[in-house]
């Protein structure tokens, strides 16, 4: 997947998140976008995901060199967000069975492999809703990084996690980094210390926004 954008610019009611944002985000490299908290990383990304709207400018999905309509974009791409919500009422099992019928596995897995290569063995029939934060952490960066998905899309993907679930995020990420576009909406150097390019989205904040927290 590879994704232009032209003069993109958000704002919330009288405010500009940023404005003339061009860039091309290349297939096969892996991208951090970085900037303070409240900068508009999350933005940029929910807008990159088609979860929401910009307000000008212009957004170009292509893929092997034909062009994706923006509304089927989500078809390409995985997404992993702290607002994102899980099926708390599933169990593991049930959860990986509901997301691949819309989401196919990469590399042939099983749903039972994912279960393996995520270390949530022990929690195969537990409902989600018991699972702690950093296992419900774990789930929702299994179930995007293996998704055969040409984009994946990383906001702040090691919320919750200890330092073994950062080890595991990395290892996972780097193996499954190959051909695809990653985007990643960091603070936090060990989530992008794998990405080959930064994107700094305070540059494109105007003028009365630079360094504004919120
Ligand atoms: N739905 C909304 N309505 C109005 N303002 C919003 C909305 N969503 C976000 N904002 C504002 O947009 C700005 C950017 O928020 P965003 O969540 O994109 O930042 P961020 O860089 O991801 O922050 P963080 O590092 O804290 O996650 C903030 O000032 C926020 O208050």
């Amino acid at each position: 997947m590879q994704i232009s954008l032209s003069n993109l610019g958000k704002r919330y009611n009288y405010e500009w998140i940023f404005r003339n944002l061009t860039y091309t985000f290349k297939p096969g490299t892996s991208y951090a976008i970085l900037g303070h908290n409240g900068s508009g990383k999350s933005t940029l990304l929910t807008i990159l995901a088609g979860y929401n709207l910009h307000s000008e400018g212009d957004i170009t999905y292509t893929e092997k060199d034909k062009t994706v309509a923006p509304e089927t974009a989500f078809r390409h791409l995985s997404l992993t967000a702290p607002y994102m919500e899980l099926v708390e009422e599933f169990t593991l099992l049930e959860m990986l069975d509901f997301h691949t019928r819309f989401k196919p596995l990469r590399l042939s897995l099983t749903n039972q492999q994912l279960v393996e290569r995520m270390g949530l063995q022990k929690a195969r029939n537990k409902f989600v809703k018991d699972f702690s934060s950093g296992m419900k952490q774990r789930l929702k960066l299994g179930l995007a990084i293996y998704s055969d998905t040409s984009l994946l899309l990383l906001d702040e993907p090691t919320t919750n996690l200890d330092q073994e679930g950062i080890s595991w995020y990395q290892e996972h990420v780097e193996q499954n980094k190959k051909d695809r576009l990653i985007i990643v909406g960091s603070n936090i150097s060990h989530e992008y210390a794998f990405c080959d390019q930064q994107l700094n989205i305070t540059d494109f904040h105007p003028v009365q926004r630079k360094n504004k927290l919120f």
